[in-house]
């Protein structure tokens, strides 16, 4: 659905070229939410923005829905763009117009006539949870509030892409959760694609289905986000899994190196994640196993768990195979 190809984009300052884009290459399917997750200057805005062309690519193709969008004359993109819609990190709300009349500026501009408007605004509206503030101004709102009238405000022409610029970045944590909250139901309902970018892991956990690490305008690590948060491959990815799990790579090698035995990394995924495993395996294969660190949460809706353990002594490779017929994959961090 959406198809990018060989992009480059530079922008010149001073004279100097900055390469933003170096050659990236991406696929967003229909309805799936896609992450993009890089460092500051890493080229995430310039890539969510050439995907509505607001940002014209030096070379490449841009096809959304099947169309390229480089080959669009002036009213072709105009219509393109109603269907790829966008929210920000600082909202972007009219402040001299109420709730109700920022919702409905895409239609007005759209041309649509007065009753169609206010039967849509009301209706996103309640979608929303702002019925109560349709005459309110932004600056009687809160950052979640406002980003919901964004989010209303980008659903009026039912788009089938919606571009998520760092739209909970200005957010705090419980704010943050209730709107990816609010943009996973919703793309279950409309079954619109996403593309969001962050430089926070825990919000690609908590509604990406793939996820493109990007570094220095290239992709450096692309996947199924329970791939690449569970096994991180990539220096960069590790690092982004790190801070989302409040961990020093530093201070964790420190503490490991007191400990005895073999160090294992466990990985569960899903509801075997429950299941009291571990008590098992260590009777089965006679070993003991001190908890060096672990964290049970979910990737959008599966529930996942990842243990540090050291083990001594026993059938160790009794141990690994039980494991492994569990479905539970394990890391050999320390032999
Ligand atoms: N309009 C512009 N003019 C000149 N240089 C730009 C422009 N926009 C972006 N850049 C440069 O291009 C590179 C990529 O910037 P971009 O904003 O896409 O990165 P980003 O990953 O979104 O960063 P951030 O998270 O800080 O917003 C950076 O080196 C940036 O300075």
């Amino acid at each position: 659905m959406i198809q990018l190809e060989a992009l480059h984009k530079s922008y010149t300052v001073d004279g100097r070229q900055i390469a933003a884009l170096q050659g990236v290459d991406l696929q967003v399917r229909p309805g799936e939410v896609f992450g993009v997750i890089g460092a500051s200057g890493a080229g995430k805005s310039t890539l969510l923005r050439v995907i509505n062309l607001l940002e014209r690519p030096d070379q490449g193709r841009v096809i959304v829905a099947g169309q390229d969008l480089l080959s669009l004359d002036a009213a072709g993109l105009r219509a393109a763009r109603q269907r790829i819609a966008m929210i920000f990190q600082h909202f972007n709300l009219l402040s001299s117009r109420t709730v109700a009349q920022n919702v409905a500026w895409p239609m007005r501009i759209a041309g649509w006539p007065t009753a169609r408007i206010d039967a849509r605004v009301q209706a996103l509206l309640a979608r929303v949870g702002l019925t109560e503030h349709t005459h309110k101004y932004p600056a009687q709102l809160s950052g979640g509030q406002k980003q919901r009238v964004g989010i209303a405000r980008a659903l009026a022409l039912e788009p089938q892409v919606l571009l998520c610029d760092e739209a909970t970045s200005a957010l705090d944590p419980e704010t943050t959760r209730s709107i990816l909250d609010l943009l996973a139901e919703i793309n279950e309902e409309l079954q619109l694609s996403i593309v969001l970018i962050t430089h926070e892991m825990d919000v690609v956990r908590r509604i990406c289905d793939r996820v493109a690490v990007l570094e220095g305008g290239r992709i450096v690590e692309e996947g199924p986000v329970a791939e690449v948060f569970l096994h991180p491959k990539s220096p960069t990815a590790r690092r982004f899994v790190m801070a989302a799990e409040h961990v020093d790579e530093g201070e964790q090698r420190d503490d490991h190196a007191h400990v005895q035995g073999h160090l294992w990394r466990l990985t569960f995924l899903g509801e075997r994640t429950y299941e009291p495993l571990l008590g098992e395996v260590a009777r089965h294969a006679q070993l003991d196993f001190g908890i060096l660190s672990g964290r049970i949460d979910r990737i959008k809706r599966v529930p996942y768990g990842q243990l540090t353990i050291a083990v001594t002594g026993g059938d160790l490779p009794a141990a690994r195979q039980l494991l492994a017929d569990r479905g539970v994959q394990v890391e050999e961090l320390r032999a």
